[in-house]
């Protein structure tokens, strides 16, 4: 892996080195190694296919790797003791692609799911407090706590599963593909919540997505999945002073351009700026465009 940014010294709450997982025959990872830092917000990129959610699910014990090492927040998950299991687990959070909510539960019952699990012992109406409190720092009015996942928007339904995942005051949150389906408004309003949310908890936050507005709007860094590794990781900036065929495809695809051009980062770039406006008709570019390098 080429992590384009060294020169970080502090501490990595996840940990992965030479990470395999194949699914009979069919490899999905080969020796992949991912370090990612306390208090960012990691984007994981790469085509369909490419085994982002696989690695999710490694980081977080739901997927036994074929083999390699893999460390949360200290904690070997590959062999973890029943006592570290537990404990870990209720460090993070997790928002799953289709928001995972249970459809017979009210929002609020879902968000105290987690809470009865490793809380037992607290009372329900101080269990019920905590998980409006979730409901409303998610962004969703207090009577959403009352409703059924059918009751709710697709927007709502993300939030529903962010209050869940928040439910625990984790230090790392994990995101599968949190705006897809989202209209660009609640997608970038999504965003902002992720990125208020990340500054006030300090959340370490691993955030799969192919949008390419969530990238420039909130990624500190960017891990790239291809040939079964993550090939390059670090800023955007970086990623685009690299070689890659799918890395310039990718940002510097007619989608990438776009994005880049709405997000006007002074950061960026300024050589990719100029190509990106010269290739972007203005008219490509709107507060509610949002691009997908899917
Ligand atoms: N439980 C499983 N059994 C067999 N194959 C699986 C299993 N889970 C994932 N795969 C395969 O692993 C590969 C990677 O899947 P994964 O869902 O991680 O991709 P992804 O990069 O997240 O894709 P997308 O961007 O489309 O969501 C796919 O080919 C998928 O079919």
């Amino acid at each position: 892996m080429t992590d384009l940014s060294n020169d970080y010294e502090g501490e990595y709450p996840i940990r992965v080195e030479g990470l395999t997982n194949a699914f009979g025959d069919h490899r999905i990872h080969d020796g992949l190694d991912l370090k990612v830092r306390k208090g960012e917000v990691l984007g994981v990129v790469g085509g369909s296919g490419t085994g982002k959610s696989v690695l999710m699910r490694s980081i977080i014990g739901l997927q036994t790797p074929t083999s390699g090492d893999i460390e949360v927040l200290g904690r070997n998950m590959t062999h973890p003791s029943e006592e570290d299991d537990i404990d870990i687990r209720s460090r993070w959070g997790v928002l799953f692609q289709g928001g995972a909510l249970f459809s017979t539960l009210t929002v609020g019952e879902n968000v105290e799911v987690p809470l009865k699990q490793f809380y037992p012992e607290i009372s329900d109406t101080l269990r019920q407090d905590i998980a409006r409190f979730k409901v409303r720092l998610s962004g969703l009015p207090d009577e959403a706590a009352f409703k059924y996942p059918s009751e709710l928007s697709g927007g709502m339904k993300k939030r529903a599963g962010l209050a869940r995942a928040l439910a625990l005051d984790p230090e790392l949150l994990f995101l599968d593909e949190p705006t897809a389906g989202l209209d660009p408004i609640g997608a970038a309003a999504f965003d902002n919540l992720t990125r208020e949310l990340k500054e006030t908890l300090g959340l370490t936050v691993f955030l799969i997505t192919h949008d390419l507005d969530t990238l420039y709007a909130i990624c500190d860094r960017v891990a790239v999945l291809a040939d079964k590794k993550v090939i390059a990781v670090g800023t955007i900036p970086e990623l685009l002073a690299l070689d890659h065929p799918w890395i310039q495809e990718y940002f510097n695809g007619p989608r990438g351009r776009a994005a880049l051009v709405a997000k006007g980062d002074p950061k960026l770039d300024a050589a990719a700026q100029v190509n990106a406006e010269c290739a972007v008709p203005a008219t490509a570019h709107s507060d509610n465009s949002r691009q997908t390098g899917a």
